[in-house]
């Protein structure tokens, strides 16, 4: 028997697939000075989205914002659907829970072993025994990278790049659907920045994460990003490298043009 196709059926509608992130209108001010005015943004399930900008551009606080922890003048967020405006604590709660963040200067607490670091938002967020949140901090550290004895050393017995992979290993805790890194790769020599670097894109490749990073390494934005979001004039222009290279405006064309714009490019080649 063969089969026919009945193009005048009714289709099944096609599923829309809202983006991960959904960002519209953003009004940001602080006093009189304002750092995002009518800022729009999408960021897709499973992609890796660098965000660059010149210096007090805003990209940290876009960050925060995305996070609910600085509130926006105007303009709507959307995370994993949820609207951050209109959450209740416990919505709240869960949503954080699904994100995992890095923040720029590690962020872990220096009175704590690095598992001890790891273990706390398991048991601030679930109910698995103590025994089995230690197994899971086990395996978050190896998927970072690290020795297994830096479970039991303080962030302070550590190097620069390993307190980056332990901070790492806490974001990654929860098993979140979103990665937010805020210059991962500052502070780093250009070997560590390349190995972490490395080990972002590998970890978003087996765990299906989506990243959202803020970053000054062109290398980084080069090798592991597939798109690339500018901050410039209070908003965003966001496109592939190549999209960028073709952009006549003065800031982009400077930063992906320049030097180390081009030595980024090289390097990959
Ligand atoms: N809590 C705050 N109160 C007042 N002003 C703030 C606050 N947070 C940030 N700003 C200002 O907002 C602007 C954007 O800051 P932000 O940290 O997002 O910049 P950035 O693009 O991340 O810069 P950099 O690349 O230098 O880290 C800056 O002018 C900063 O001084």
């Amino acid at each position: 028997m063969s089969e026919t196709v009945a193009p005048d059926l009714p289709t099944t509608a096609q599923p829309v697939i809202r983006p991960v992130i959904r960002v519209r209108d953003l009004v940001t001010r602080f006093g009189t000075q304002t750092v995002h005015d009518g800022l729009d943004l999408d960021v897709q399930a499973g992609e890796v989205l660098g965000v660059v900008g010149g210096s007090g551009s805003g990209k940290s606080v876009l960050l925060k914002e995305i996070l609910g922890l600085i509130k926006p003048a105007a303009g709507r967020i959307e995370l994993l659907g949820h609207d951050t405006a209109d959450l209740s604590r416990d919505e709240r709660a869960a949503l954080q829970a699904r994100t995992g963040v890095l923040f720029q200067n590690g962020a872990l607490f220096s009175s704590m072993t690095v598992a001890e670091n790891i273990m706390l938002p398991l048991k601030e967020h679930t109910d698995l025994p103590l025994s089995l949140i230690g197994e899971v901090a086990r395996v978050k550290i190896a998927i970072a990278g690290l020795p297994p004895d830096a479970g039991a050393k303080q962030p302070s017995q550590l190097s620069g790049g390993m307190v980056k992979r332990a901070a790492l290993a806490r974001a990654l805790a929860l098993d979140p659907a979103i990665l937010f890194l805020d210059e991962p790769t500052a502070g780093l020599d250009p070997i560590g920045a390349g190995a972490f670097d490395t080990l972002i894109r590998d970890l978003q490749r087996s765990l299906g994460l989506t990243v959202f990073m803020v970053t000054h390494d062109l290398d980084s934005l080069v090798t592991i990003c597939d798109r690339i979001a500018v901050l410039v004039d209070k908003k965003i222009r966001v496109g592939t490298l190549e999209q960028h290279l073709a952009d006549p405006h003065p800031w982009i064309h400077d930063y992906f043009h320049g030097p180390r714009g081009r030595a980024a490019r090289h390097a990959t080649d």
